[in-house]
């Protein structure tokens, strides 16, 4: 298998990584490249996927996080699949558009081979009605106005890695806290979806980089009110780009730079991930509770796998709850499924690198069938 990503898109500085299954780097020695946009960033990866000597494509697939009320599973995508995806974007602004502009892109570009999407909602329509249901009049609710979690191909892949791993018991009771970009908790019983933080739209739940979380509805009602007017567009840039981190902190989103910050002594920085690690904590806990205990909590995305800082801050104090670290091996690193939790600890804490990408791979291959 070839594996490559472009990282960086829409900042300063592009990086683009393509391999082959040995690890031998095939991207022509352009480590750092320009990638503005998305568009610009999968012209990259076509250009990449096109050497000579590579195999043709067969299929592509794509991560999309939000399917609307309609779709609900992974899917080839079609001319009216496209329709319903354009339907969806006002539940998912900050990430919905710039999929479906590189989705027409790459079928313009590749026109004779089946093109799937594979949604971050499908994972959890496990979860039971109780957890789904908005406490709001029923006409909302008959519109597909529930909650609907994210995070789902993260959260399958972890599941999947875990159950290959010899060396861990697969946990019965679970807590993932997918920290990335975005975050999101989710409590998994048996591997599937009961509850998890993110609702009808991936800007609710824990405190992200750029989006609050789960605020009081009033809030924004006071928001709205306040700024007069149709105002809608602008309150939703604020609270996709504006909130979380970036606004608690008064720094761009990058929690390692939050974190140096905090350690030099950066008040705001400091409160910021206090907040953060805060509200996760608070997450977890439900979740425990919900379930009656837990086996084991999973730490993954870039501030999940990275930031031990973090994962310290959000499991400290659960000793009563069975739940401790050992400090040495979470200051530890590297790629593989580790376990960090001190040797008496009754659950184990997890890290484990969350394979999105992967787990699109696997769907895409279940859905186009025997390739020749
Ligand atoms: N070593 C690290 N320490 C703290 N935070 C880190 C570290 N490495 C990455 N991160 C943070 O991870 C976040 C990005 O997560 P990632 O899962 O890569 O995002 P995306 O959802 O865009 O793929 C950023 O806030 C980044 O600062
Ligand atoms: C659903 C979501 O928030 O995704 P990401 O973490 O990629 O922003
Ligand atoms: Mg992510």
């Amino acid at each position: 298998m070839f594996e490559g990503e472009v990282t960086g898109i829409g900042g300063t500085k592009g990086a683009f990584k393509f391999r082959d299954a040995g690890g031998r780097d095939l991207s022509g020695g352009r480590s750092e490249v320009e990638a503005k946009t998305p568009l610009q960033a999968i012209g990259l990866v076509v250009g990449a996927v096109s050497g000579e000597g590579l195999p043709r494509v067969d299929a592509v697939g794509y991560r999309v996080v939000h399917p609307g009320a309609k779709l609900d599973r992974h899917q080839r995508i079609t001319d009216e699949v496209l329709k319903d995806l354009e339907e969806a974007v006002v539940f998912a602004p900050l990430h919905d558009p710039a999929v479906i502009e590189v989705i027409k892109d790459m079928m313009a570009k590749f026109p004779s081979v089946p093109h799937y999407a594979c949604f971050d909602t499908v994972f959890h329509q496990t979860m039971p009605e109780e957890a789904t249901t908005y406490p709001i009049p029923i006409e909302y609710r008959e519109r597909g106005v529930r909650r609907y979690g994210f995070h789902g191909l993260s959260c399958e892949s972890i599941v999947h890695r875990l159950r290959a791993e010899e060396t861990i018991s697969f946990p019965k009771r679970m807590v993932i806290a997918h920290l990335g970009s975005g975050c999101s908790v989710t409590a998994l019983v048996d591997g599937c979806s009961i509850d998890t933080t993110m609702g009808l739209t991936p800007t609710g739940g824990v405190v992200m980089g750029t989006r609050p979380g789960d605020l009081d509805p009033g809030l924004v009602l006071y928001l709205l009110r306040e700024k007069k007017g149709n105002q809608v567009d602008a309150l939703e840039k604020m609270l996709n780009h504006d909130a979380g981190m970036v606004a608690l902190s008064g720094m761009p989103n990058d929690m390692k730079a939050v974190r140096e910050a905090a350690a030099k002594g950066d008040k705001r920085a400091s409160l910021a991930t206090a907040i953060f690690t805060r509200s996760v904590k608070k997450a977890l806990g439900g979740f425990i509770a919900l379930m009656g205990g837990i086996d084991a909590v999973v730490f993954a995305g870039g501030i999940g796998e990275h930031d031990a800082r973090s994962r310290e801050e959000i499991v400290a104090g659960m000793e009563g709850l069975g739940i401790s670290m050992n400090s040495e091996l979470n200051e530890g690193g590297g790629d593989a499924v580790r376990a960090v939790s001190a040797s008496d600890s009754l659950t184990a804490v997890l890290v484990v690198p969350t394979k999105e990408d992967w787990m699109i791979a696997i769907h895409v291959r279940q859905m186009a069938g025997p390739v020749n």
